[in-house]
């Protein structure tokens, strides 16, 4: 059964449906290229080269293909650059997510798989958040990825649409092997930019904040290997297939890192000693946030075998030192 791939052209995406290629899958990827790169896309997949936001295009997409899923990667990503431009974020990541599942709606498209955010949560107290965990988004970009949540939400009440919500935490590593990593231009997360100062590709590093109420002072995340979300959402497809209902599930490890954890670990494994710079603090920026990912095993079968930092940051070095696109 067909599966229609948003932003499968993309870091996460093409990493997904590299996948679902290999398990068989036939897949149908709608990416406009904006942060996607054509090379990601595994060679037996359909590239549409479009806008998600096209209603004509993508009904047309789901009736010529008979689409079964639609798994909806593609929007905007930056949580500093959606402080500077909301308005870009709540048209990309929010009106055109609202004209898709209406477009899914008229085309009857049964199963719908969307890549939320651990951005929907603020810090808390006590770690790890859990789904039911009150969300209090700290940015125009965890907004605009909640209020799709709740679309979903609203629309599948009444409508025939089942929907897995997954929220990622902290996205890094690559599978080079495939040809699969993280060349988003003006990609701004740290292990990426951190890996890139690593090899000589920038100067230096900004650590945002060493006034953090953490044990040294810098923000905690839950860093999680692209290989192992992407078997996250094979997991999820196949459970809606066999009749699953809704589920919103965390996707991460439930270990945090703090940003100079992360940056000794770089150090460590790149051999080389980093130029760290120390300023202030990044607005929009949740102290630490990290997963209760038991939803995730129990419900979806989860179990994430990639999982340390040294092979999130050693497959991310890889990556950097090939980069074939
Ligand atoms: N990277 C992370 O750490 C992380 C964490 C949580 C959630 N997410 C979510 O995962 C999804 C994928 O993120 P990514 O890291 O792979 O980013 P990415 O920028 O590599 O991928 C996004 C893809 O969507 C495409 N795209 C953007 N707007 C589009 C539009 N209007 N029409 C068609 N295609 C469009 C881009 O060209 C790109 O290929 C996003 O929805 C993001 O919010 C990412
Ligand atoms: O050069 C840098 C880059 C980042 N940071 C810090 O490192 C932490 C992680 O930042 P970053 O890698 O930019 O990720 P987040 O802002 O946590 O957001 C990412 O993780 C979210 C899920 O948690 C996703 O939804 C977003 O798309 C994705 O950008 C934060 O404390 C940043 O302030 C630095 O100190 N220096």
């Amino acid at each position: 059964m067909p599966i229609l791939v948003t932003g499968g052209a993309g870091y996460i995406g093409s990493q997904t449906v590299s996948d679902l290629v290999d398990a068989g899958e036939t897949v149908v990827v709608l990416d406009d290229l904006s942060t996607g790169f054509e090379a990601a896309v595994a060679p037996n997949a359909r590239l549409v080269v479009g806008d998600v936001g096209d209603a004509m295009l993508v009904s047309s997409l789901i009736a010529e293909h008979n689409i079964d899923a639609i798994i909806h990667f593609a929007g905007s990503i930056v949580v500093p650059e959606s402080i500077a431009d909301p308005l870009h974020y709540y048209l990309n990541n929010t009106s055109k997510t609202r004209s898709l599942i209406e477009a899914a709606v008229g085309g009857r498209v049964p199963h719908f798989i969307f890549s939320s955010t651990a951005a929907v949560y603020d810090s808390k107290e006590l770690l790890p958040v859990r789904e039911d965990d009150p969300v209090r988004p700290q940015s125009p970009y965890g907004r605009s990825k909640l209020i799709s949540e709740w679309m979903l939400e609203d629309v599948s009440r009444v409508h025939p649409l089942r929907y897995t919500v997954l929220r990622y935490f902290n996205v890094a590593g690559a599978d080079p092997q495939k040809g699969v990593g993280q060349a988003t231009k003006g990609a701004s997360h740290l292990i990426k930019v951190a890996s890139e100062a690593a090899l000589g590709k920038r100067q230096f590093v900004e650590v945002f904040g060493t006034d953090y109420p953490t044990p040294d002072g810098t923000c905690i995340r839950d860093y999680l290997h692209v290989r192992d979300l992407a078997v996250a959402h094979r997991l999820a497809l196949a459970r809606l297939r066999t009749g699953g209902s809704n589920l919103t599930a965390n996707c991460g490890y439930g270990r945090g890192y703090s940003v100079m954890e992360v940056l000794r670990a770089i150090e460590r494994i790149a051999g080389t000693k980093l130029d760290i710079r120390k300023t202030a603090r990044r607005a929009g920026d949740p102290v630490a946030v990290v997963a209760d990912p038991s939803l995730a095993r129990s419900e979806l079968g989860w179990t994430p075998i990639f999982g340390t930092l040294d092979a999130i940051v050693g497959s991310t070095l890889e990556w950097e030192r090939v980069r074939p696109y």
